[in-house]
């Protein structure tokens, strides 16, 4: 078992060597892979410093998913995330973090071409955001880029079965893995991803059954999303699960309704504002 603490704490001892508290240390790459078959990993995107602030405390890893494409930008898939956009959004979420250990979405484009070019994206990303780990998409055809990354620093997080970035080819965000040509294949590209030393898998809108074999195969931590509670975690995308971001996949439980509290507030002001009842005495500087 691990010594991985649960909540975040402070040590609030101080003295003329150590004058002020120190945040608990943030949990390492190393520290996510030994929890494999433990405590399950708790994990959300986050890309704001708001809401990595607020998600924190709660939170094993958080995600700088490029699914702020939709749920950010407006933006119909994610193939049109750039570099400069994960850059910012990471260091942002790293600004506001101080437990959970932050993972960078590579972008489209960014990593498929070499592993010379992988590793020279990743490293910007890493040196810009202060981040432990980046994320690819991708199986059999990338484990040499994991392995090339992986040797010379950089800790990698796999991603198979429904690979958003590739939805030009799949035509669509359908489950994965129905056929068992398709079975096979997802999980041959994630014990590919495992053994070129990526540090944790996701693993993404599959059948059950693909998700629990891939975990009992690998050696490495897998993260369910549409997968199953049998994975070693799990990640949703905040929004989504916050009721914030409207039209939603499947395998979301929405755990808030943000939209509602949102739309209360404004409502609530616009109508204060036309009736002239904001601001009050309260709220101004009288002279
Ligand atoms: N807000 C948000 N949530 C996500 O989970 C997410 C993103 N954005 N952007 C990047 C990818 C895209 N993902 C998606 C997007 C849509 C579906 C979806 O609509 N699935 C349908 C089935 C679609 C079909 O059969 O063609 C579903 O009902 O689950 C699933 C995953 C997951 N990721
Ligand atoms: C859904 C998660 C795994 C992701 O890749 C993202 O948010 O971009
Ligand atoms: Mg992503």
């Amino acid at each position: 078992m691990s010594t991985t603490p649960k909540t975040l704490t402070l040590d609030t001892s101080t003295s003329r060597a150590n004058p002020t508290p120190k945040p608990m240390k943030r949990l390492t790459v190393p520290r996510i892979r030994q929890r494999k078959g433990g405590e399950p990993i708790v994990m959300l995107t986050a890309y704001t410093v708001r809401q990595a602030q607020l998600l924190d405390p709660h939170c094993d890893m958080l995600l700088v998913g490029d699914s702020l494409a939709q749920v950010i930008y407006g933006m119909p898939h994610t193939v049109g995330v750039t570099m400069d956009m994960m850059a910012l959004h990471g260091a942002a979420v790293v600004r506001g973090s101080f437990h959970a250990a932050v993972i960078v979405d590579m972008p489209f484009g960014s990593y498929e071409g070499s592993p010379q070019h992988a590793f020279d994206n990743a490293a910007r990303l890493l040196k810009e955001t202060g981040a432990a780990a980046v994320k690819v998409e991708g199986g059999k055809v990338l484990a040499p880029t994991i392995e090339f990354l992986t040797q010379r620093g950089i800790p990698v997080m796999g991603h198979v079965g429904l690979t958003p970035q590739a939805v030009n080819i799949l035509g669509g965000y359908g489950v994965r893995g129905k056929s068992d040509e398709e079975a096979r294949s997802i999980v041959d590209d994630a014990v590919a991803v495992a053994e070129a030393g990526a540090f944790s898998i996701v693993i993404e809108g599959v059948l059950e059954s693909i998700a629990v074999e891939i975990t009992n195969k690998v050696a490495c931590p897998t993260i369910g999303i549409g997968a199953s509670a049998q994975c070693d975690g799990q990640v949703l995308v905040t929004d989504d699960m916050l009721g914030m971001f409207e039209r939603v996949p499947k395998f979301v439980k929405r755990y808030g309704n943000m939209a509602d509290v949102v739309t209360d507030a404004v409502k609530e002001y616009a109508d204060q504002v036309r009736s002239r009842s904001f601001p009050t005495e309260e709220q101004i500087y009288a002279g």
